[in-house]
């Protein structure tokens, strides 16, 4: 049986890592570049804001000056996907594929290639600056601004608790097209998922008739994570691999309660899986698995996998997690529509967000406790931004919004999204903004999980430390924060390290990803002042 990799013509022995080469150089004494790594002193330009006696703001700029490490070496990576027999996993694999084959396929519209759209990183790009003849914008590819892994070279596996092959599960999903199909069918056909944990009591009962491909144990249990951390070693032995990113697919599980004694703490949430104890999730075993294994895990759906002994495990460790639940169509939407309303001063007072869809995902979703995961994380997009505006809100006020999903299995992966945006205009008028939104979940999602694994691994070769006068000075290089709010772009409920904001607003989450990377290489912010063009 293959070793449940990547095996085809593309596969692991055979890809050749796609070569690196540097489309530009940063030109200045705070970047220093060598073989191994570059180096750079960035000065990070903050307000700090307090409050005198009478009330009054007092704005007091900061800088904090930050060393960045970044090793250029381009490590040869594998995706491993939890629930790697669905609908996403299936279409991020045979996707991978076509792009690494160049494949073309016949559809009624005509031919269609192989591309990489609605990924961050392959499909987008960020001014690098302006060029010093012309003043004019230039613009790099995303991927591009530093050494990161490219897609092709991915290796991908996973588990799954349906056993069907990856070309089986691809049919199964319906989202791609035959004559594409076709072209990947034998390599996918090789490709099957590890068997893996099922705790029925966490997903519907509807999946039951897809779990055939099991681990033996119906609970949580310290030889399940020992059995995941041993599932990840020989994945990385097997395909000659140097690091590993490991990303949460699978069907949403119902919340885990917070327990005092059980999941509150890293050492309980060991005794707890040590102990069987039924309230410690498939996913939240996953995530300690990996952290254990030191292999950064992502959580793609929205159940709280990283209960507060997760993440305090992770920074133990110093391990990378990130979460929860992909932002791929009707809520990445709203993250923008809500943003450029609200910062526009126009008052919304009502978002009504329904959906419904066919394909496995929906018929999971069906069942109320499920869908509930699915109903917070898709709620609470709007309250930073909400918050953010005391003008229109009042301390406590919100916009009414409610979330429906309904399952109809006619439309398959093609979702429906219907949403009205209703505002308070100017001198009492209204404005009501209605969206029929028809998004190709899986084609959606497929991108985001590329970007986060790619994302993910870049910052695993990113380190810090401050030469800051204040105090704050750190004497040796470390890794960021355990959990990669960096990836809160791709996400509808950002994972952000315990007591800090989360910011859901997409230009500012798009905003922050990109400077950190241009930071990592010394360069400023991207600044829409462009005083070039107006100061002279
Ligand atoms: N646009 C999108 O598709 C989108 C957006 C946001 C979030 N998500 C989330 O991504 C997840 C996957 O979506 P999908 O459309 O691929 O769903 P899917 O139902 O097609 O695939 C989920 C897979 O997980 C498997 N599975 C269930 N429990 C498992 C376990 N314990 N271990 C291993 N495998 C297990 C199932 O057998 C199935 O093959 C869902 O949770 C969904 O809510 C999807
Ligand atoms: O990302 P998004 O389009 O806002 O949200 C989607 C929901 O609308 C859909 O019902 C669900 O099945 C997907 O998993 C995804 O969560």
């Amino acid at each position: 049986m293959a070793p449940h990799a990547d095996i085809g013509p593309g596969s692991s022995n055979e890809v050749a890592a796609t070569a690196h080469k540097d489309l530009f150089t940063v030109n200045s004494p705070n970047v220093v570049y060598n073989a191994n790594e570059i180096r750079s002193k960035y000065t990070y330009r903050t307000t700090l804001v307090s409050q005198n006696a009478d009330g009054k703001y007092v704005a007091t700029p900061k800088e904090t000056v930050y060393d960045f490490k970044v090793e250029r070496k381009i490590p040869k990576t594998g995706m491993m996907l939890v629930g790697w027999g669905g609908n996403n996993g299936t279409t991020v694999t045979a996707g991978i594929i076509a792009n690494r084959r160049g494949l073309k396929w016949d559809t009624r519209e005509g031919s269609r290639a192989a591309n990489y759209y609605g990924s961050v990183v392959m499909g987008s790009t960020m001014k690098l600056g302006t060029d010093a003849k012309t003043a004019k914008d230039v613009n790099i590819p995303f991927h591009d601004v530093l050494p990161m892994v490219h897609p092709n070279d991915l290796v991908i596996g996973g588990w799954d608790i349906s056993g069907m092959n990856l070309s089986a599960a691809m049919d199964r999903a319906a989202v791609l097209e035959p004559t594409l199909k076709m072209q990947v069918h034998k390599e996918m056909a090789a490709m099957v998922p590890l068997p893996s944990i099922y705790y029925p009591d966490f997903i519907a009962a509807n999946q039951e008739d897809r779990a055939d491909n099991l681990i033996a144990g119906s609970k949580a249990c310290l030889e399940h994570v020992e059995k995941i951390r041993k599932d990840i070693r020989d994945f990385k032995a097997v395909n000659n691999l140097e690091k590993i990113i490991v990303q949460w697919t699978a069907n949403t599980e119902r919340f885990a309660e917070i327990i005092p004694g059980v999941n509150d703490t890293a050492d309980n949430l060991m005794k707890a899986i040590e102990s069987g104890h039924e309230e410690v999730s498939p996913s939240t075993v996953f995530a300690v698995a990996c952290i254990l294994e030191n292999t950064p895990f992502i959580n793609g759906s929205p159940q709280n996998t990283f209960v507060p002994g997760a993440i305090q495990l992770a920074e133990k460790h110093n391990a990378f997690i990130g979460g929860d639940d992909f932002k791929s169509g009707q809520t990445k939407m709203k993250s923008a529509l809500v943003d450029f309303l609200i910062s526009a001063g126009i008052k919304l007072t009502s978002i009504a967000s329904y959906n419904h869809l066919g394909n496995n995902d929906g018929k999971n979703l069906s069942s109320q406790r499920q869908f509930r995961s699915k109903e917070i994380s898709k709620s609470n997009v709007v309250d930073d931004m909400v918050e953010a505006n005391t003008v229109l809100y009042k301390k406590g006020e919100h916009p009414d919004h409610t979330v429906v999903i309904k399952y109809m299995p006619a439309v398959g992966d093609n979702k429906r999204a219907l949403d009205e945006y209703y505002a308070e205009i100017f001198m009492g008028g209204h404005q009501t903004i209605s969206l029929f939104n028809v998004c190709e979940d899986s084609l959606l999602a497929s991108p985001l999980i590329i970007d986060l694994v790619l994302i993910a691994e870049m910052m695993t070769r990113i380190q810090w430390k401050s030469s800051s006068s204040d105090g704050a000075a750190t004497k040796d290089f470390k890794n960021f924060h355990s959990v990669l709010s960096i990836l809160s772009y791709m996400l509808k409920a950002p994972l952000t390290p315990p007591g800090t904001p989360v910011i859901n607003a997409l230009a500012k989450q798009r905003g922050a990803l990109t400077n950190i990377f241009r930071a990592c290489v010394g360069l400023e912010p991207e600044s829409d002042m462009t005083l070039e063009h107006k100061l002279f």
